[in-house]
């Protein structure tokens, strides 16, 4: 920021670093040297999601957030007014998890009295306001981050003496807004703001992440120094734009940083398993219903699962620890594809993409947001009853039991995207065993599902607990009993 002059010093007093910040600031705004005067909603030309910034009196000169010490940021439009920001830092109960932001509104505090304790209720004017009309009208809001590693799930790739708290982590949608008794007793507004899938992750919300954060402003003379920079990580390059060559319903992109040279194993992408032998199946036998499996005690698919719906209207499993053994409709059903017991059986439905991790080869992650319970992707390969099919000498690690043990899926010349899954300690997805509108029990899909929301940029990972046979070294960084993995004999 600019060179603070102190002819205007009041002798004796001294500033707070604030204060002399601030009057930086006027000083370039006097001298028309900040950017981006004009308030916008969404984000800043010359901005980039995860640049960093070392006080908050910067955000102001850039146009980032125009506000000294407000949390709020808005802006009129027509007779309202739209939120076009807001720093969120770990005061005032507010909270940062993955890709969520819980922000408690402004006001309702003595500003005579320098604490967090509210003294009247919150009113919904002003920020508050705009917060609402912004929910209102699905209008997106440019979310800061303060990082003081008060947040729970941030990547603390800085040390201690970090100097750049103030994160640009993008565009977030106002998702609930509700008044509740602030711990004041007071009433205070309290906003959900989830983040808008699709954008580069800041290396707050990724220990791997994809972005080259370094920026400069011409304006500024006070230099950001970069000594954050091991946090800092190449942006990644994309290798192949679609390893599934149009098989699946979105392209499946490789990416990898730009000095990486590694390249895939070569494999052919299937979206079905391979049976590669004759296993005795039973006759499919679906249900007959006609109305979508409404009435889903008559529905012979139902039936078979007790009588419960496996799946809610969001298509969803309704619980993720019931029913290891799901009975989905399928191709001998005569329900249609509108059937809300048809899940699993089409493909992924979130954006995924395969990247180099630092210390497991390939891994996978989401691209978008996944919610808990969702269906994420199957694990497709060759079926067979032997499971010295492989060719390869570490094909254990590529090799599941499928059912009772005696069938294994093979994933080492034919596979799909579940292949590149790696283990971890602490999983964010679980397998469950999904027939395909037949009464197969012998011969079900191994398909997995989220055990809890992703925020996007997330590895996709699963316990192998279960199904590994030999000793592998963890390296998911998980201190757990766990954290190396026994596998079955
Ligand atoms: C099914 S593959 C997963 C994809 C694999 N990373 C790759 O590059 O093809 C299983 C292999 O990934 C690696 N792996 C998976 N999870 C791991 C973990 N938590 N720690 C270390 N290595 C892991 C091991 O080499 C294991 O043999």
């Amino acid at each position: 920021m600019h060179q603070y002059n102190s002819d205007s010093d009041q002798p004796g007093k001294r500033k707070s670093k604030t204060e002399v910040l601030v009057e930086a600031a006027m000083i370039m705004q006097r001298r028309h040297q900040w950017e981006n005067t004009e308030k916008r909603v969404g984000h800043v030309p010359g901005i980039e999601v995860g640049d960093r910034f070392q006080y908050r009196a910067e955000l102001n000169v850039i146009g980032l957030h125009r506000q000294f010490s407000n949390g709020i940021d808005y802006m009129a439009k027509g007779s309202s007014s739209l939120a076009t920001s807001i720093v969120v830092t770990g005061r005032y109960d507010n909270a940062w998890k993955s890709g969520t932001v819980v922000y408690i509104g402004h006001g309702g505090r003595n500003p005579s009295v320098r604490s967090n304790v509210s003294c009247h209720d919150q009113k919904l004017e002003r920020g508050n306001l705009a917060l609402k009309n912004s929910m209102d009208a699905k209008s997106p809001v440019r979310v800061i981050l303060k990082d003081e590693n008060l947040f729970d799930g941030v990547d603390n790739c800085a040390n201690k003496s970090y100097n750049f708290p103030f994160v640009y982590d993008g565009l977030y949608l106002v998702d609930t807004m509700t008044q509740e008794r602030g711990k004041s007793g007071k009433f205070v507004f309290k906003f959900i703001l989830k983040r808008i899938s699709e954008q580069p992750q800041t290396c707050i919300g990724i220990k791997e992440g994809v972005m080259d954060n370094s920026r400069k402003f011409a304006n500024f003379t006070l230099k950001k120094r970069h000594n954050s920079r091991s946090c800092l990580v190449q942006k990644d390059v994309i290798r192949i734009s679609d390893i599934s060559e149009g098989k699946e319903k979105f392209p499946i992109r490789v990416v990898t940083p730009m000095d990486c040279v590694q390249k895939l194993p070569s494999f052919n992408y299937i979206v079905n398993n391979i049976y590669s032998e004759r296993f005795t199946q039973p006759i499919p036998h679906g249900c007959d219903c006609v109305d979508g499996c409404v009435d889903y005690e008559r529905c012979a698919c139902y039936v078979k699962n007790g009588g419960r719906k496996p799946y809610d209207c969001n298509k969803r499993l309704a619980s993720l620890v019931e029913s290891s053994l799901i009975y989905e409709c399928g191709p001998s059903c005569k329900c249609t594809s509108a059937c809300t017991n048809r899940v699993s059986h089409h493909g992924i439905q979130f954006q995924l993409e395969i990247f180099m991790t630092k210390l497991k080869g390939w891994g996978v992650r989401t691209r978008s947001f996944i919610p808990s319970r969702s269906f994420v992707c199957a694990y497709l390969g060759e079926v067979h009853s032997n499971r010295q099919y492989g060719s390869r000498p570490d094909f254990d690690d590529y090799i599941l039991k499928l059912g009772d043990g005696k069938i294994f899926i093979d994933v080492t010349r034919c596979g799909n995207i579940g292949r590149f899954i790696n283990h971890s300690c602490s999983p964010n997805l679980i397998f469950k065993y999904v027939t395909n509108g037949c009464n197969d029990k012998i011969l079900p899909y191994k398909m997995l599902f989220a055990l809890k929301d992703i925020p996007a940029g997330r590895e996709l990972s699963y316990d192998y607990n279960s199904s590994k046979r030999k000793f592998m070294k963890c390296n998911c960084f998980k201190t757990t009993e766990k954290s190396k993995i026994e596998k079955i004999k």
